[in-house]
């Protein structure tokens, strides 16, 4: 690891279980030139912070303080499950329809808009810009099924320095004539090219890089068996590479699925059977799938993107995300613009919240034994892990980021609920320079309301620095 080069002296929210995490309201933490967390110490009184520097070899003159004001505090910054970036100039609209009228009647004719490059270059800089915005230090992209404009989109997301997986669509069936594949061939020609174009963008000292390639076939409609064929044998040549797709969104698709694939048992089994539900494969929606296809999906280590705001908006349902934790299964957030209508993971932390309340409102049985989750209301605990950790298991990179660890990169959030911040208007009441109540437990008190309310109340407007990797690139008080 390189030198220390960044300390930060604050308040910091750090998640650790899905039922618990850590509130610090005076932790001293050190980010080295390499963007990885060089050293923390959970509880420094002012008066020690110098002795404690002292003690670790730091001195003034070598290092840059952000000390952290009262109502300000960091946290891991949010991992995006699932999106679509070329969906975002349709966010609001169409929400009339349901999944498949949706695809065809508002989804496909923006999406083929990106054939044109210069359209693809203006639009996706401002998309990925805006999600850094929103906090979102990783997200997972679905581009379009064009080749060259999803290469724009990892360059756009390389430049800007946001942590990310992008993939074309793979999609050769049940789109109209003017937006599908010609042929398999020509599906997975253009894959491997994106494929090599993203690894390409690395240096060769990241590791892992920041911008990965994803295998994204749309969803099993979209895709001829022999397409499927083909997908399973760039996944099996490359055990590394990540997979998304959707799965069990809404009860007309899962139908048309089982028509389709008529040997196959389940929705989930049609992906089994082509060799992609492995652990690095990330299955947007679950909401409708059996008991056998979660024992499959659990057994082969899948993660699930629960994307509530998208289940409420095109009226698919509301996935049993507690029953999914139950079974031990990896659930992370996604915001799946424009299916959900905010690119913004505090709304995905809003509405999985209110998600689990209409489930523990329809539950007429009492909690069975041995379930921790199902069929009750999630915990703030359990929210704050699916928006941060949850989400970095889902795309196998827990051991880099969605907490605060030596070792782990520093991607984080400088969030501000100061009266005089950018937010929400009188929402945190009269500025306080000091805490109410000056005690350890007063202050820890104070924060985690802070943090409670920020994840109900707050937007963007309250995120006023974006890190990835250490690196400073984006929130209000970033000069863009
Ligand atoms: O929410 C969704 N958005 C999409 O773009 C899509 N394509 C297939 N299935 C889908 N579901
Ligand atoms: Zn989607």
């Amino acid at each position: 690891m390189s030198a220390v080069s960044k300390i930060y002296y604050g308040a910091v929210i750090n998640p650790e279980t899905l039922t618990s995490y850590q509130v610090l309201p005076r932790c001293l933490l050190a980010v080295a030139a390499s963007g990885e967390i060089a050293w923390l110490v959970e509880d420094v009184e002012d008066s020690l912070v110098q002795d404690t520097l002292a003690q670790k070899g730091c001195t003034d003159a070598d290092v840059e303080i952000f000390a952290l004001k009262h109502g300000e505090f960091i946290m891991p910054g949010f991992v995006d499950t699932h999106t679509h970036a070329p969906q975002v100039p349709n966010i609001g609209s169409g929400q009339q329809y349901e999944l498949l009228d949706w695809l065809q009647n508002v989804t496909f004719p923006m999406e083929a808009k990106f054939s044109d490059l210069e359209f693809a270059r203006a639009t996706y800089k401002s998309v990925v810009r805006r999600i850094i915005d929103y906090g979102t230090t990783t997200c997972c992209y679905y581009g379009t099924l064009h080749g060259e404009a999803t290469k724009v989109l990892a360059n756009t997301v390389n430049e800007l320095g946001q942590r990310a997986f992008v993939g074309k669509c793979n999609m050769n069936r049940n789109s109209p004539d003017y937006y599908v594949e010609p042929s398999p061939e020509a599906s997975i020609d253009a894959t491997l090219d994106l494929i090599k174009h993203i690894r390409s963008l690395a240096p060769s000292t990241s590791s892992p890089p920041l911008v990965q390639p994803i295998l994204t076939p749309r969803f099993a409609i979209s895709c001829t068996d022999e397409l499927m064929e083909k997908l399973q044998k760039v996944a099996a040549a490359d055990p590394s590479l990540a997979i998304q797709t959707h799965i069990s969104e809404n009860r007309s698709e899962i139908e048309f699925t089982l028509e389709l694939f008529p040997s196959s048992k389940s929705y989930a089994g049609v992906y089994d059977r082509y060799g992609l539900l492995r652990d690095n494969t990330i299955l947007a929606h679950a909401v409708h799938l059996s008991d056998e296809e979660k024992e499959l999906v659990k057994t082969r280590d899948s993660g699930i993107s629960h994307c509530p705001t998208s289940n409420f908006n095109l009226s698919s349902g509301v996935a049993p995300v507690g029953d999914l934790l139950d079974r031990g299964i990896k659930v992370g957030l996604g915001t799946d613009v424009s299916g959900g209508f905010s690119p913004s993971i505090l709304t995905a932390i809003q509405h999985a919240s209110i998600a689990s309340k209409v489930i523990a409102l329809q539950s007429a049985t009492p909690l069975q034994q041995g379930s921790k989750f199902a069929g009750q209301a999630l915990p703030i605990a359990t929210l704050l892990y699916l928006a941060t950790l949850g989400g970095a298991q889902v795309c196998c990179i827990e051991k880099q980021i969605g907490s605060f660890a030596v070792g782990k990169t520093f991607d984080a959030l400088v969030v501000n609920v100061r009266s005089d911040s950018n937010g929400p208007p009188g929402l945190w009441g009269t500025a306080q320079s000091m805490p109410v109540d000056d005690t350890s437990e007063g202050r820890r008190k104070e924060l985690d309301g802070f943090l409670e309310r920020f994840m109900f109340c707050g937007d963007d407007r309250n995120i006023s620095r974006v890190y990835v990797q250490g690196r400073w690139i984006g929130g209000t008080s970033f000069r863009h």
